[in-house]
């Protein structure tokens, strides 16, 4: 197994609100370690923290305290341009609602990350159809958004993550808009880039199914990491079953944050 570590979170936690103002506490003293090339899940009930996770791990939004270590650089230190630097060179973002803009074609959104970093048209024409072939979807490209189903669109925001073949690619949700046709082919997709591309993934997801590809997932609670597994030997039909049993021993109820 690869130990070189890609993510250290530090003791990071996250207060939102001004002093003075109300405030909450959305995350409390979290601390993981995500290795080069894991496949790693978050779950937790609503309101657990998760997103605000995610949005802090992807440098779009910043800790009140603790530091997020990728690849050794701290990355909540960074400046305006160091960020946009960091984002599109190291990380892709898939989310819940594709975010793909409607007025570029499938094969623009897919570029965007290398217009942004001024990749010259012909080298980036090149690296959108070999992204496009290895996600099966080189007949989408001169489509615009508007025009293909929601998996496809996933797909193509998913080529968009990769395009700049990044060390992390960070998923909100990722299946929450498809069907379970549609979430099964983007999962097997998502694992056979990070197992051929040793892309790390961190996930969140609620649903177990999509958490089942997962060779790790962190239980948020409250804030906090409450317990973690991880697959091991398990068949990924016998880790579903273990998530299952897990989530089962957590009450459903929604989360507050706790009001400072
Ligand atoms: N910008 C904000 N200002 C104030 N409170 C916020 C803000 N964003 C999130 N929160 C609060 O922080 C807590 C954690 O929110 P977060 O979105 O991270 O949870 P989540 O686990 O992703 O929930 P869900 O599964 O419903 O998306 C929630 O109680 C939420 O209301």
């Amino acid at each position: 197994m690869n130990q070189k570590t890609v993510i250290d979170v530090q003791h990071i936690t996250k207060v939102y609100g001004e002093k003075n103002e109300k405030q909450y506490r959305a995350l409390k003293d979290v601390n993981f370690k995500v290795r080069q090339g894991e496949f790693v899940g978050i779950m937790g009930a609503s309101g657990s923290g998760k997103t605000t996770l995610l949005n802090i791990l992807a440098t779009m939004d910043k800790p009140t305290e603790g530091q997020v270590l990728v690849s050794g650089q701290d990355v909540t230190k960074l400046d305006r341009n160091q960020i946009s630097d960091f984002r599109v060179k190291q990380i892709g973002f898939i989310f819940q609602d594709f975010n793909l803009l409607e007025s570029l074609s499938n094969a623009e959104n897919i570029g965007l990350p290398l217009t942004l970093q001024g990749v010259k048209k012909r080298k980036a024409n090149e690296l959108v159809h070999q992204v496009a072939s290895q996600l099966g979807i080189n007949d989408l490209l001169d489509k615009y958004p508007v025009e293909i189903s929601g998996g496809q669109k996933q797909r193509v925001a998913a080529a968009r993550g990769l395009i700049s073949r990044p060390q992390i690619l960070f998923a909100d949700e990722p299946t929450g808009a498809l069907d379970s046709k549609n979430a099964r082919e983007l999962l097997e997709t998502l694992k056979q880039v990070n197992d051929e591309e040793q892309v790390s993934v961190l996930m969140v997801t609620h649903d177990p199914f999509s958490a089942s590809y997962c060779e790790r997932i962190l239980f948020i609670k409250d804030g906090k990491i409450g317990e973690e597994i991880e697959v091991g030997d398990q068949k990924r039909s016998e880790f579903y079953q273990t998530i299952l049993n897990k989530l089962g021993t957590f009450d459903d109820q929604e989360e507050g944050t706790d009001v400072i």
